[in-house]
């Protein structure tokens, strides 16, 4: 599913020197599999999921996702690649305040018409992730799980494989984050490959392996629990 060789990507540091953020980094995730990425602050874990889901193509290295070799991609491609291959679920959710649910769950289909098969896709992604009977309610109206819900809901609108996380439980107080963990667990067991950078421990306990960025290195940190148990990586 993911198969990056010898990225090295550097930052000006705005003083005229370049400042080494990954440094050689391989990874090969498996179609299926649950990853977090862990590391200190700065480490170079966001800058990391930006390489792999093709927002960022300014590094030295090879990437490839999906059987997609992205090094190289024109714009519209990586686009392309972008809305078919990866869903990404941030932060602070990215939804957008004057729309409804099921408008900002509709947003990737924004570029065309929006179609009857459209609005009933999203509605009954929204009813998957627990909010059908909210979809038409702003951003403001609902709590900070909830929305994140939405932005999962809309991460899985255009059906990719591959939901790109970053700190997806980062504003959330640890009830509501560990009903999202949940539920990013259920994706998993649905199929889809999650890879999520993360400080938050129950989200690295229940992935399959944990990565660790160090010294702008990537290194297995280990197989969990959950990973030993249903019987997957050693
Ligand atoms: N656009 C940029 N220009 C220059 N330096 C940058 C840029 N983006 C990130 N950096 C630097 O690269 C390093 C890695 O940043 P990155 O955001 O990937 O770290 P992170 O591990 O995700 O951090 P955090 O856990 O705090 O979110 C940091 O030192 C940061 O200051």
């Amino acid at each position: 599913m993911i198969r990056a060789r010898d990225v090295v990507k550097e930052y000006e540091d705005g003083e005229g020197s370049r400042v080494r953020v990954l440094d050689g980094v391989s990874l090969d995730v498996e179609a299926g599999d649950f990853v977090a990425v862990v590391g200190a602050s700065g480490s170079g874990k966001s800058t990391l999921l930006h390489l792999l889901g093709g927002l960022d193509v300014h590094y030295k290295g090879e990437v490839e996702v999906g059987g997609v070799k992205l090094t190289g991609l024109r714009d519209t491609d990586l686009a392309r690649f972008r809305n078919t291959h990866v869903g990404f679920v941030f932060q602070s959710f990215h939804l957008i305040p004057n729309l409804s649910a099921l408008e900002n769950v509709l947003l990737p289909s924004h570029f065309g018409p929006v179609t009857a098969d459209a609005r009933k896709r999203a509605s009954s992604l929204l009813e998957r992730v627990g909010l059908g009977p909210k979809q038409d309610r702003a951003p403001v109206r609902l709590s900070g799980g909830e929305r994140q819900r939405v932005a999962i809901a809309r991460a899985l609108f255009g059906g990719p494989r591959l939901l790109l996380c970053d700190e997806p439980t980062g504003n959330l107080d640890a009830a509501t984050g560990a009903g999202v963990i949940q539920l990013f667990q259920e994706l998993h067991k649905e199929g889809l490959t999650v890879l999520a950078v993360t400080h938050e421990e129950r989200m690295s306990a229940v992935a399959r392996r944990v990565l660790r960025l160090k010294d702008a290195r990537l290194v297995e940190e280990s197989a969990t629990t959950a990973a030993r148990v249903s019987g997957g990586a050693p």
